[in-house]
């Protein structure tokens, strides 16, 4: 209406009213109501929930809850990289940096920290505008820098992707690999849910193929070969294959020559490898270095150049090794091989998302070029980074041989990554008292394990198992070993409580 408003006047506005009902969960996308990601499923969720109630004052058996069910070093007692936060504090204050204020910043930073940052800045302006979409070229030039110096191979900064985490890399790669309903991607058994849970989200299909636990969780070609052929069967279109390596939850590192069966597998049957490679540094065992799918790759085409011509994704992130800057949200992932106008797609869909977080971007740049011997802060990068290593080799030992101690339970070593992902037979007492509680056997223990010592660990099924296996994964991030001996303790009570 045009009448003049007065403060008792009201706007009525006529329109015919739609009976429209508010958003409800069954309107939404059913994939991604579908989807489910166990690293912050149950288990979290009550974790979250016990640590606000000793907070307010509510007495439990336990004064504090661990997160073990996520490789969040940080969330625990691991510190971050004095140089690496140094660079990021000037990057992010550059009047540090200004002729007046630089005899001040001089006395509280080491020379090559401001170098660094004098650097970064030179390149990227300023932190707060967006970056180019395939992120910072003179950081890409460094990540292409690092691949050719750590596997001998020439690296293309056009090959490099900076991204969010290694998590956007996961979704931009396979929300352009899911055509349609019936396309699908070959998935490692236990796998890390971020695959499932986005594939889920796509509404692809994701193909099963079971790592062998009796050989150290290794890759079984027969399995990957069946899981293809079923899948092609039920009319699946299988166009991607995803390894995890060093493997999460399972913690194993593959041998090279499971590597090349793998390699050859995907170029005889067409499929674009996803190497994800994040625990790349995370390797424990001196007769399983890590080597990455793209060096093995490039040395078998030299041997054979019939090789050429396959498509595959290499996935990293700063979220784990030494690093742990988790929620800093940087990674990258290089691209090997793909026809021109795929590529073009694939730059399109990060353009839609602007640019990965700039922060992330030059953490990235410290990841790959850290400091080096002769620099001023090599002493200090080298005994944090080296003291961090030891730490969680130790501490991957010390939960290891506390399983080991474990009535029913059988646990591969941690070749590598963050976690442990051990076996439990349980008493048929147990599985009926899971059952009863309408939960399965992992998930039962696990909720025990939770309410009787305030350890969050994570159910096996969460990362999919064999059917009949019962699995746990924790992360070995917790410091001390007070922790360990609190699950003995409880594995004694619980399998004495359901002893047949
Ligand atoms: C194998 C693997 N790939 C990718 C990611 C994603 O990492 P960013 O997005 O942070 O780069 C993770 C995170 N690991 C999760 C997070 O903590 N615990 C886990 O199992 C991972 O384990």
């Amino acid at each position: 209406s045009n009448a003049p408003r007065s403060s008792t006047t009201s706007r009525t506005f006529t329109t015919t009213m739609h009976n429209k009902s508010r958003l409800n969960a069954d309107m939404v996308n059913p994939h991604v109501r579908a989807a489910e990601y166990a690293v912050r499923g149950e288990l979290a969720i009550k974790a979250e929930d016990l640590r606000d109630r000793l907070e307010a004052g509510e007495k439990l058996p336990f004064d504090h809850v661990i997160n073990a069910n996520i490789g969040n070093p940080q969330q625990l007692d691991q510190k971050p990289l004095t140089f690496f936060r140094q660079v990021i504090a000037l990057t992010e204050c550059p009047d540090l940096l200004s002729e007046e204020n630089l005899p001040v910043t001089k006395k509280l930073f080491p020379s090559d920290a401001i170098e660094r940052a004098q650097v970064l800045l030179k390149e990227i302006g300023s932190v707060g505008a967006y970056s180019a979409s395939q992120g910072v070229m003179g950081i890409r030039k460094n990540v292409a820098k690092f691949l050719e110096e750590r596997d001998g191979h020439p690296a293309d900064p056009a090959d490099i992707y900076l991204t969010a985490g290694a998590s956007q890399g996961v979704h931009t790669i396979l929300h352009i690999l899911i055509a349609n309903p019936s396309t699908g991607c070959l998935i490692p058994i236990p796998q890390y849910p971020l695959y499932t849970a986005t594939l889920a989200m796509l509404n692809g299909r994701a193909v099963p193929y079971y790592l062998d636990e009796e050989k150290a969780w290794s890759v079984s070609m027969n399995d990957m070969r069946d899981g293809l052929e079923k899948a092609e069967a039920q009319g699946t279109d299988v166009r991607s294959l995803v390894v995890i390596n060093p493997g999460n939850p399972t913690g194993n590192c593959l041998a090279v020559e499971d590597m090349r069966d793998v390699l050859r597998f995907c170029k005889e049957e067409g499929l674009v490898l996803l190497a994800d490679e994040v625990y790349q540094t995370n390797t424990f065992v001196s007769d399983r270095p890590f080597v990455s799918f793209k060096k093995v790759y490039r040395d078998m085409c030299a041997e054979d150049p019939s090789m050429e011509g396959l498509d595959m994704v290499s996935f990293h992130s700063t979220s784990k090794g030494m690093i742990g800057e988790c929620g800093r949200r940087g990674g990258y992932f290089e691209l090997t091989g793909f026809d021109k106008d795929v590529r073009d797609i694939i730059y399109k869909s990060v353009s839609i998302t602007l640019c990965p977080p700039v922060s992330g971007q030059i953490l990235v740049d410290l990841m790959v070029n850290p400091p080096k011997q002769g620099d001023e802060s090599y002493p200090l990068y080298n005994k944090e980074y080296s003291h961090i290593y030891n730490s969680l080799k130790e501490r991957s030992q010390a939960l290891l041989s506390a399983f080991k101690r474990m009535e029913g339970v059988d646990c591969q070593d941690a070749q590598g990554a963050m976690y442990l992902f051990p076996r439990l037979t349980l008493p048929q007492k147990a599985l009926d008292a899971a059952a009863e509680a309408g939960k399965t056997p992992d998930a039962f223990y696990c909720l025990q394990l939770l309410d009787a010592t305030g350890v969050c660990m994570v159910p096996g099924s969460g990362f999919g198992q064999k059917e009949g296996t019962i699995h746990l994964r924790t992360t070995f991030l917790a410091p001390g070993t007070e922790y360990a001996e609190r699950i003995v303790k409880f594995h004694e009570d619980f399998m004495r409580k359901y002893k047949d």
